[in-house]
């Protein structure tokens, strides 16, 4: 029985423009695939269409038909697993414990079903479950919306987080070994790096070092012709590790960039294998070995690469026939089960159809909701202007407390090093390394003194300046004197002076001396060191401090 499927189609804005139905450019993703299923396509402008496809004839193969140019996704099995996960948190109005656990259980089984392996599933969902519930509300954001981000994020962490680039030797020719069992792709890789490699600029030589299949040299030597890349070959009767040394010689002596290496591919791991392998990576000292493996034998392939690791060190995947695999299993388990990054990806069968791994666009590909991604996104940084503005209010009201103080030493935490922020502000002069660690030093210092204040005092640092007696309690549960804790009072006080200063600037209010104030945000930071002679370099500071304190109580 032939199973039909209703698909939503968006339209490329290129194509919008030049009208609705006739040359019109759609992406359809299709939410299940099989070799027999006929696919009715619904959109706004377009006739109903059907279109056959084969998951294995190419995700990127186009069919048209009435105008259109339909464009298959891969994953879609687990696409369409993962939309009943989102689809039972309509109507709940946050994420918790309990609403997610069916949801969780939806995701579980997809993935299951896209053949990723058990424990890396089991991670996967303890660590979604864990963030999902512990994030925040976001105005505008609907708790599905919330999930999907939030199973995004944990699925491009999954794949590596980063794209993995190839690595070039410093001097010399970079050497990639690319091993693999049969059939895998290997053969066809080598000429699609080789031509990726091109285009980088780089020049390239393949190596013909798989003697047991003669028709492999032949392969390899027609694939190097069609890539304009020369092919060094021995036919069968040389060692493989000694056709590889002397192909690195020749590549020397041409001062070719880079040489890839074609080795046998064998119908499984056996030793004779792997001591093979061992003694072509001794004999040319590889930058990059990577491991060719085929997508559609899921987890298999993810497993493959640990051993091949194990046994011989390699320094990354190449993932070929995604084209074909409607499950995901590999390209979500190789990272996570073997430690190793997937670098590229082979797609189809043309020599173009290879690409660099980015997590991220799969993760994208998997979920099939870009538009959500970046909405979600969109909302938080508002949320993320919110607080700012929240911020600016306390700050022009005199009410920055030590939870803002907290907040913002933390933030500046997450977003990475001191200098970098520093080297955002305009006018800065660099900062030294050591500097930068003094700065992290201080404010964990001053972090230890606020973490044992109450809730009250963090609130009111006015209760700290008034009283002595506090000021004491906080020094002995922090381990600092007290007049460390003084110092740290004053200097709330005097950044709320000196942020008010800068936002009645901002606001066109008041017109502070620019030059003044970083004189006094640096000295300030040195004198939260707090050694002596930089206490006695900077009296005037503490003397500014103690005004501060003074002016407050004052008030
Ligand atoms: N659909 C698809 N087919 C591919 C891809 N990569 C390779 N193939 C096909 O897979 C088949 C085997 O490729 P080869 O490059 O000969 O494989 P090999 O690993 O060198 O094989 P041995 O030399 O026998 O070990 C060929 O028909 C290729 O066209 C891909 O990314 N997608």
């Amino acid at each position: 029985m032939e199973a039909t499927r209703t698909l939503a189609l968006s339209s490329s804005p290129a194509a919008a423009r030049r009208g609705p139905e006739k040359a019109a450019v759609y992406s359809v993703h299709f939410r299940h695939l099989s070799t027999t299923s006929s696919l009715h396509l619904r959109a706004a402008q377009s006739p109903v269409l059907r279109a056959r496809s084969s998951p294995f004839q190419g995700w990127r193969r186009r069919r048209r038909a009435g105008g259109l140019v339909v464009r298959a996704e891969m994953f879609g099995q687990l696409t369409t697993g993962l939309e009943s996960a989102w689809n039972k948190l309509r109507g709940v109005d946050v994420l918790t414990k309990e609403n997610i656990a069916e949801p969780m259980r939806d995701i579980r089984r997809a993935l299951l079903e896209a053949d990723v392996s058990l424990p890396v599933v089991r991670r996967f969902i303890e660590s979604v479950s864990e963030k999902a519930v512990g994030t925040d509300v976001i105005r505008g954001v609907s708790p599905d919306q919330q999930l999907v981000k939030v199973v995004n994020d944990e699925l491009v962490q999954l794949m590596g987080g980063e794209v993995s680039d190839l690595v070039f030797a410093k001097s010399g020719p970079t050497v990639i070994l690319l091993a693999g069992l049969q059939g895998v792709g290997k053969t066809t890789v080598c000429a699609k790096l080789a031509s990726y490699l091109k285009k980088m600029g780089k020049s390239c030589m393949l190596v013909a070092a798989d003697v047991y299949r003669p028709a492999a040299i032949d392969q390899l030597t027609i694939l190097g012709k069609k890539v304009g890349v020369p092919v060094y070959s021995e036919g069968t009767d040389t060692k493989p590790s000694q056709i590889a040394k002397n192909g690195l010689k020749e590549a020397k002596s041409q001062k070719t960039d880079v040489i890839i290496v074609d080795t046998a591919g064998r119908l499984q791991v056996d030793k004779a294998m792997m001591n093979e392998l061992k003694e072509v990576k001794r004999a040319v000292n590889p930058t990059e070995v990577l491991l060719v493996v085929d997508a559609m034998t899921g987890q298999e392939a993810a497993g493959l690469v640990s051993s091949f690791n194990d046994e011989i060190g390699i320094t990354g995947a190449i993932l070929t026939k995604l084209d074909g695999d409607s499950r995901g299993g590999a390209a979500l388990s190789v990272k996570e089960v073997s430690g190793k990054p997937i670098k590229f990806v082979g797609q189809g069968e043309r020599i173009e159809d290879l690409e660099p791994f980015y997590p991220d666009r799969m993760a994208q590909r998997i979920l099939g909701m870009g538009d959500v991604l970046s909405f979600v996104e969109k909302a938080q940084e508002v949320m993320r202007q919110e607080d700012a503005e929240e911020l600016q209010k306390k700050i022009l009201s005199a009410k920055f407390n030590f939870n803002d103080f907290l907040k913002q030493t933390q933030m500046i935490a997450k977003m990475g090093s001191f200098s970098r922020l520093i080297g955002m502000i305009p006018g800065m002069n660099k900062v030294t390394p050591a500097q930068i660690r003094e700065a992290e030093k201080n404010l964990k210092f001053m972090e230890s003194m606020i973490n044992v204040m109450t809730p009250e005092e963090r609130e009111r640092p006015e209760l700290l300046a008034e009283s002595r007696e506090r000021r004491k309690r906080v020094a002995k549960d922090s381990g600092k004197t007290e007049q460390q804790v003084g110092q740290l009072v004053a200097q709330l006080f005097q950044m709320r002076a000196r942020m008010q200063k800068m936002m009645g600037a901002m606001q066109g209010k008041d017109s502070p001396d620019m030059n003044e104030l970083m004189e006094s945000m640096k000295a300030e930071e040195q004198a939260a060191a707090g050694t002596g002679g930089r206490r006695r370099k900077y009296g005037n500071l503490r003397q500014r401090q103690l005004d501060a304190m003074r002016g407050f109580r004052r008030r």
